[in-house]
């Protein structure tokens, strides 16, 4: 394992919208590095007991925004493998100020790949009407949160995961196992 065992902390944590492919790649990575993975969105369904587009519909955006930072939280101060965040996490400014000291890779993506993948996946409640003109708009707001708490940017347009993860690997200089 090439867990972090003096902080117990993530070896790599992935940022960027959704359609990026954080899970995805986020898997691999855990593979290739020997450690475990997490995804604060599986946190926040697990806990809640409900997929995230039924905590949307049920309790509203901003009580899923609280959930998530928490969960952003707790597993940035205790997961030594791989972590994903949620593409929205970043727009709350305690998680940007705590991602400061940890090895974050912004996956960027246009729209055009963006938008095709998260076509072929679970429904995204902020992507519900008007999907690309949505992505487009958050993209453009978020970018610069994106770039602001990321040690990496790691394009993945034209990529496969394999390919992505391999970049990651690259960028953050992290040895696979
Ligand atoms: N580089 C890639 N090329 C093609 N498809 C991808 C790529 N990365 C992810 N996908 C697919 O896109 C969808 C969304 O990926 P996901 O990892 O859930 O993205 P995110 O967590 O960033 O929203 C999934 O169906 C996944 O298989
Ligand atoms: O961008 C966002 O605000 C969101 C991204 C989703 O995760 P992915 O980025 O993994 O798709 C999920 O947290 C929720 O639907 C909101
Ligand atoms: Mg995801």
């Amino acid at each position: 394992m090439t867990e972090n065992p003096t902080s117990g902390t993530p070896l790599v944590v992935l940022v960027g919208p959704m359609g990026a492919g954080k899970t995805t790649v986020g898997r691999l990575l855990a593979d290739r590095l020997g450690g475990t993975f997490r995804d604060t969105d599986e946190d926040i369904e697990q806990a809640a007991g409900k997929p995230i587009s039924e905590i949307f519909v049920d309790e509203g955006e901003e009580h899923f925004r609280a959930l998530e930072a928490a969960a952003v939280r707790a597993a940035l101060a205790a997961h030594p493998g791989v972590l994903a965040l949620g593409g929205g996490a970043i727009l709350d400014p305690r998680t940007r100020a705590l991602l400061a000291a940890h090895p974050v890779a912004f996956l960027d993506v246009g729209v055009h790949d963006g938008i095709r993948r998260v076509g072929l996946d679970a429904p995204r409640p902020l992507l519900a009407v008007n999907p690309r003109a949505r992505w487009r708009e958050l993209m453009e707001a978020r970018r610069p949160l994106y770039l602001e708490v990321a040690r990496a940017v790691v394009a993945t347009d034209g990529r496969t995961p394999d390919e992505v993860a391999d970049a990651v690997l690259e960028a953050l200089e992290l040895k696979t196992v």
